[in-house]
């Protein structure tokens, strides 16, 4: 049985991943786009390679209020655009949000599938995690929940690929300005800091209160490489068998022994995850790499829909990553 699924936002770089993932999805099948500026066109042509059977599927201009009938919405609109919106949208549809708006926010399932996937099973709102809590949490988790590590005074140093800042962004994000350049961003108060820090209190029990996150944008299409240095006592082995057996029967997650690497994961939803200790010196260093549109967005809500519509949660997600 067919599983009906619109995408708004479908001309976004996250909307288009969305698009990708479903047209070679087995249970989903596309029947609604909608956006803004983009409205009017076909799928075609916005991208003149998609499959065959969703050429001339036209873009709808986004309205909330008539929808046609649909099981999941995949909401991929800027962060701000999607509350008023989506709170329209009927119950007997099941939404996963890709953007900011809704996480931890009331009736909203914080969509970290790998770790919590029971907490998302059949809910019909889910708030998929950002891109950079992907990276650093999947990373982090292991070790909070074994209490290798104090929650407190976690410095997360992340890397991001341009695509993180959306087709839509600033145009400073242009070619002149971004090639052969390396740029921090977003210091002190990067918007996904509160979202890292409820997760981290979530899985520690303690005050995350020192946490730090600092954003580079790097000149690379996709890629989010999160190095994340922490206070502990374990040694890279403890970590690392921490890491395997939290993550021992979950198929997106890979325990790696060498420092990972953003080119692993493009163009599927694999987080690596790998450790270095040094008990003599109290610190415990993380990584985390996922693509910023993979696990970051698109692939995460493409999980989370399959685990709400009651699907094995790997469903359409199981391609390798594009190599070199
Ligand atoms: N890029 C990434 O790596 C990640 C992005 N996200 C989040 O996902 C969301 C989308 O990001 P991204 O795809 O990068 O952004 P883009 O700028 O690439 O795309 C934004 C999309 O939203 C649509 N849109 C904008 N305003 C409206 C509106 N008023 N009504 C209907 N459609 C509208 C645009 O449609 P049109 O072209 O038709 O105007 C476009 O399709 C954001 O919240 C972002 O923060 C989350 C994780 C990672
Ligand atoms: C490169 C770049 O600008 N990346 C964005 C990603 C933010 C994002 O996607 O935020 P939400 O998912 O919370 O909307 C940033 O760091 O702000």
């Amino acid at each position: 049985m067919s599983i009906r699924v619109g995408i708004v936002g479908i001309s976004g770089f996250g909307g288009g991943e969305a698009l990708r993932l479903i047209a070679n999805h087995p249970s989903f099948e596309l029947v609604y786009a909608a956006g803004d500026s983009s409205a009017g066109s076909r799928l075609m042509d916005r991208f003149p390679g998609v499959p065959a059977k969703l050429t001339e599927l036209v873009i709808q201009k986004w309205n909330p209020d008539s929808l046609p009938e649909l099981d999941v919405l995949f909401a991929s609109l800027p962060t701000g655009a999607s509350a008023d919106a989506l709170a329209r949208v009927s119950e007997r549809v099941k939404i996963v949000d890709i953007g900011g708006d809704h996480r931890y926010a009331d009736g909203w399932a914080y969509g970290l599938a790998d770790i919590w996937p029971a907490q998302i099973e059949r809910q019909n709102r889910v708030a998929n995690p950002g891109c950079f809590p992907a990276a650093s949490l999947t990373a982090l988790a292991p070790l909070l929940a074994n209490k290798l590590i104090q929650p407190g005074n976690i410095v997360i140093d992340a890397k991001t690929g341009i695509s993180g800042a959306g087709r839509g962004g600033e145009s400073k994000f242009g070619y002149a300005e971004s090639n052969e350049n390396l740029a921090p961003y977003g210091l002190l108060e990067h918007v996904h800091l509160p979202e890292i820090a409820k997760t981290i209190e979530r899985l520690s029990g303690g005050s995350a209160a020192g946490l730090v996150l600092t954003a580079h944008l790097v000149p690379m299409t996709r890629g989010i490489l999160a190095t994340i240095y922490c206070r502990g006592h374990a040694t890279t082995g403890q970590c690392v068998e921490a890491a395997r057996d939290f993550y021992a029967r979950r198929g997106f997650v890979r325990v790696v022994d060498a420092p990972p690497q953003t080119k692993w994961a493009t163009g599927s939803n694999l987080a690596f995850v790998s450790y270095a200790a040094d008990p003599k010196r109290n610190l415990v260093i993380a990584m985390g790499v996922v693509d910023n549109l993979g696990k970051g967005a698109a692939g995460h809500a493409v999980q989370n829909a399959n685990l709400i519509c009651g699907l094995p949660e790997t469903t359409g997600l199981e391609g390798a990553p594009i190599w070199p």
